[in-house]
């Protein structure tokens, strides 16, 4: 399992494979539909079925979606892309330099802008990451949740009470509120797989759940609407998520572009109060490639600075899956090997750092 992730994480070679276009689909069928998740929420089964094709369309083409309707009140979308605001607003250098995520085996805590580059591109972007916490979960977990590495203890970085009063709650609110909409979410996602409704629910427990306050300044040189190149300025360089879902959250600033079958940039629009979901690779390989892992990026072209809050949804971190037999047609065999939820995060993780060192101890991660 090692040397594939490895080499799926670090090698130059896989990213451009990833970047080439595909030939599966074309431009035309490639759609990022907005999926009106009301009737998921009724007790018709039927009706829950119907949402969960929607999601199937979606996610056998672009790998992206957007979910409106989805229960997450208006106020609490609004109050964390204030905390984000806050956090880069309020906090002073030294403040943030506490946090830093060099002080983190798991890649948690503040990240200066310039600090990481995905695919050689020196990113604008700043951010702050924070993993699960039972204190996090309405459910309260049941006690089992471990680190990425399979470690007990406290691992994310808030910053001080005193410096960011209400910080803390604000953020708990809206992730809580995410992760219960993301549970939700996979048992859509297990209909949508011929599976019983239920049958990630005991792997999502005490589940992985990173999210990210991010800050995109608005770009210092004239950024046009054609193309992003080299000289240009990358918010975010072009990249997989590594987890199942992600839910994406972000200020009315446009940014994040998706990558089309051809080749060329998609830029999502802004939905106001609507998330946009995508498959990340675990769940692309779970289901044997069945469901696409989109890769894509963010160039903040607008004049105004722009916020964005992902939650990266995984399952248990201890969890380790095969192939779903659903996504194997009769006589297939399965392309990847089973694959261990936290381990496999915590590499792709490691792997954006120099020489896959990680980040501890690390002052630049720079990858050349
Ligand atoms: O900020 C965004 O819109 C996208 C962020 C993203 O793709 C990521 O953090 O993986
Ligand atoms: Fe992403």
């Amino acid at each position: 399992m090692d040397s594939i992730t490895k080499q799926e994480a670090r090698s130059t070679n896989y990213l451009e494979s990833r970047l080439a276009p595909r030939t599966d689909i074309t431009d035309s069928d490639f759609e990022v539909p907005v999926i009106d998740l009301s009737a998921s929420f009724t007790d018709s089964l039927d009706a829950r079925k119907a949402v969960a094709s929607q999601i199937r369309q979606a996610c056998t083409t672009s790998g992206f979606f957007y979910v409106s309707n989805h229960g997450v009140p208006t106020p609490t979308l609004e109050k964390i892309l204030d905390q984000a605001k806050r956090f880069y607003t309020e906090l002073t250098k030294e403040q943030k330099q506490d946090l830093h995520i060099k002080k983190s085996k798991y890649g948690y805590g503040w990240e200066p802008s310039e600090y990481t580059s995905i695919a050689g591109d020196v990113e604008t972007k700043e951010g702050w990451n924070f993993g699960y916490e039972a204190g996090l979960d309405k459910t309260g977990g049941d006690g089992k949740y471990r680190n990425l590495d399979g470690s007990e203890g406290k691992a994310n970085l808030w910053p001080n009470e005193e410096d960011l009063p209400g910080f803390y709650n604000g953020v708990k609110e809206y992730y809580s509120a995410v992760l219960e909409l993301a549970r939700h979410l996979f048992r859509l996602f297990a209909l949508s797989l011929d599976l019983p409704e239920n049958h990630f629910d005991h792997m999502t427990t005490h589940p992985g759940g990173i999210a990210r306050l991010l800050y995109y300044p608005a770009p210092k040189s004239d950024v046009t609407a054609q193309s992003a190149s080299k000289e240009e300025e990358i918010g975010l360089g072009a990249h997989t998520d590594y987890e199942c879902f992600t839910l994406l959250l972000s200020s009315s600033t446009p940014g994040l572009e998706i990558l089309k079958p051809s080749g060329k940039w998609h830029q999502a629009s802004y939905i106001p109060n609507a998330f946009i979901v995508n498959v990340a690779d675990f769940l692309m390989r779970w289901t044997n490639g069945v469901y696409k892992s989109t890769v894509h990026r963010v160039v903040n072209r607008s004049n105004e600075v722009r916020y964005s809050v992902p939650f990266f949804f995984s399952i248990n971190y201890e969890e380790v899956v095969e192939t779903l037999s659903t996504c194997l047609k009769e006589g297939e065999k399965p392309q990847y090997p089973p694959i261990g939820a936290g381990e496999y995060i915590l590499e792709r993780l490691n792997a954006t750092t120099k020489d896959g060192a990680g980040f501890f101890g690390n002052d630049n991660v720079v990858v050349g």
